[in-house]
């Protein structure tokens, strides 16, 4: 089958829950920005400072072409992803693509202690979820074939909400 594709803002669970789908599913499982670490030698962090975010969304661009030509693949990106409109064309094309909607304040509790992120060490990263939230989220809504709203339960409940939604979606697309 065609690849699971997870995108959502930074600390919505892409990397933590796709790991646990592909394990139920037994898929493959890629996480994006560990595949790209994998390649630089380098962590995030590093490479938005050597090359900037531009940089990074080039790697990033190149990493999802790669990764999305294989099949039975879990893929959990980068929250990033959806600003490159060929990365949104592409993963709609080669995946079913799941937004896994979380309320902001769950992402700031998720993410305020950890320091790999590049995009949230500011003075106020409340305030910068919020932004790119405001941002992004339309772009993450044009790209999703499957919205899970509230992210309300822990990684395996979270797994066991995308099953059902994607047996809702396989129903509803095999229809004639
Ligand atoms: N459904 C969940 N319930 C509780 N904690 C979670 C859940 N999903 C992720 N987390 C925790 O939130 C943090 C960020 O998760 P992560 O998978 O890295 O998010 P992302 O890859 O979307 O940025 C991690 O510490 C993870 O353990
Ligand atoms: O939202 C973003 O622009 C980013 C999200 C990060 O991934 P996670 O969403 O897994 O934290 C990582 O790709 C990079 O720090 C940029
Ligand atoms: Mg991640």
């Amino acid at each position: 089958m065609s690849c699971l594709i997870l995108i959502g803002m930074m600390g919505a669970g892409k990397t933590t829950v796709g790991k646990e789908l592909a394990r139920r599913r037994r898929m493959r499982f890629a996480d994006c920005d560990q595949a790209i670490v994998a390649r630089t030698g380098v962590s995030i962090p590093t490479i938005f400072e050597l090359e900037g975010e531009a940089g990074f969304r080039r790697r990033e661009t190149q990493m999802i072409d790669e990764l999305t030509r294989e099949p039975d693949l879990v893929l959990a990106t980068g929250g990033g992803v959806v600003v490159t409109p060929l990365n949104r064309e592409l993963m709609r094309e080669r995946g079913i693509v799941i937004y896994l909607d979380v309320p902001t304040q769950v992402l700031f509790e998720r993410t305020r202690h950890d320091r790999n992120r590049p995009l949230l060490q500011v003075e106020n990263p409340r305030q910068r979820i919020e932004e790119l939230h405001r941002a992004r989220d339309p772009l993450y809504r044009e790209t999703a074939h499957i919205i899970l709203a509230g992210g309300r339960g822990n990684p395996c409940n979270m797994v066991r909400q995308i099953e059902e939604a994607l047996a809702r979606y396989k129903a509803d697309t095999c229809r004639p």
